[in-house]
């Protein structure tokens, strides 16, 4: 059985693509590479280089394999970037989901598992807060996903789609061993950067902010491992595939850091000193963010594995030490 994985060859969904192979389910990547790496697909992988939003490229991929479900990825995906560029990020996440769910329904596939964002909430009163909690994007890039969410459903009404979407925050470490694993350039997400820290590849980290409401002033997060994240993308496939309705659920540890917290989590994971500088606060950054996500436990099946952070920090040092330069100058793998 064919699951079409768009963004297949980025961060997230190349986990996707190692453990569908796992699972005897073949991938079939589209890819245009703008910040996803060919080295990071198996062999056994099927590629198609091309743009998501490019309709006579996605139409072809659904007349060449039999594709039967979609897991979606590719997005940009960095807030304050949105906040800079709004129409960019309609372009790449609304309209390039819109050229796909046409794609899908004429060829009459019907199934698909969304990435989406547990940051669609906010900052809710209440911590963990569940799928009930009010959404209220506060940035173009949020704002995208909250759309597709709803997309989605009017097409489901209309055209019998069925979808999950999965909301997570920060989805980290790598798959074990150290094959694949997080290089995004630039680089903007806090525990790699940390990493690089401690390999000497940056002079220090900066803390953006020290003047938040938490017990050490800096932001709490809800980290998750990306191999944990995939695991319930399976799992929602398989929902559909049963027949199950479509929904939308939260993915966390259900359990807050602070960065002050993962700084001295890598310093005990890696041995090594870390530099820490004061920034000022980055924009879009509210102060507390962790999910609870006994919704997709009970109807998904879905335990997360690897919730002890010096864990999934141990994972992405892994990765990082085996691969100082990140997929840089690295063959495909075999
Ligand atoms: N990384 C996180 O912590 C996190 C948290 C919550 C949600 N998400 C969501 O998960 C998804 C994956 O995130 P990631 O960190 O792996 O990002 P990533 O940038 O590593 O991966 C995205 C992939 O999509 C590809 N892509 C982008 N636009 C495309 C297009 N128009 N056509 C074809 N391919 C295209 C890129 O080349 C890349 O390989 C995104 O939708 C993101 O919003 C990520
Ligand atoms: O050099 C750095 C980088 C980050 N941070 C802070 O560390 C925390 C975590 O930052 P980061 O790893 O960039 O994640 P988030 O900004 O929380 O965003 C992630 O989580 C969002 C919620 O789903 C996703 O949508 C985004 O794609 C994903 O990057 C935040 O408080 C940042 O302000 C620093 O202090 N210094």
């Amino acid at each position: 059985m064919s699951v079409l994985v768009v963004g297949g060859a980025g961060y997230v969904g190349s986990h996707a693509v190692h453990q569908l192979l796992e699972q005897g389910k073949q991938p079939v990547v589209v890819d245009n590479l703008q910040t996803g790496h060919l080295e990071a697909l198996p062999r056994g992988a099927v590629f198609y280089k091309g743009d998501v939003r490019d309709r006579a490229f996605m139409r072809n991929v659904f007349k060449r394999k039999r594709i039967r479900q979609v897991m979606m990825f590719s997005a940009h995906s960095l807030v304050g970037e949105s906040i800079e560029n709004p129409l960019q990020y309609y372009d790449n996440n609304v309209f390039g989901i819109q050229v796909l769910l046409e794609t899908m329904i004429e060829a009459n596939v019907k199934k698909i598992v969304f990435s989406s964002t547990a940051a669609v909430y906010r900052e809710p009163e209440e911590v963990p807060f569940t799928e009930e909690a009010r959404a209220n994007p506060e940035s173009p890039y949020e704002e995208t996903k909250w759309a597709i969410e709803k997309m989605m459903k009017w097409c489901e009404k209309a055209h019998g789609l069925r979808y999950v979407s999965l909301r997570y925050f920060n989805a980290a470490g790598a798959r074990s061993g150290g094959l694949i694993g997080e290089d995004h350039r630039p680089e903007t997400h806090l525990i790699p950067i940390i990493l690089e820290a401690a390999m000497g590849k940056r002079e220090a980290v900066t803390v953006f902010g020290e003047d938040y409401p938490t017990a050490d002033g800096t932001c709490i997060r809800d980290y998750i491992h990306v191999e944990d994240v995939i695991a319930a993308h399976l799992k929602a496939l398989n929902h559909l595939k049963k027949g199950g309705h479509s929904d939308v659920f939260n993915l966390g540890s259900s359990e807050g850091f602070s960065i002050k917290e993962i700084i001295e989590a890598a310093r005990t994971v890696t041995g090594k000193q870390i530099t820490v500088t004061s920034g000022e606060r980055r924009a879009g950054g509210p102060a507390r963010l962790i999910v609870s996500s006994e919704k997709a436990k009970k109807m998904l099946g879905w335990e997360p594995k690897r919730t002890d952070i010096h864990t999934i920090i141990k994972d992405a040092w892994n990765w990082h030490s085996l691969n100082p330069q990140g997929y840089g100058g690295r063959p495909r793998m075999s």
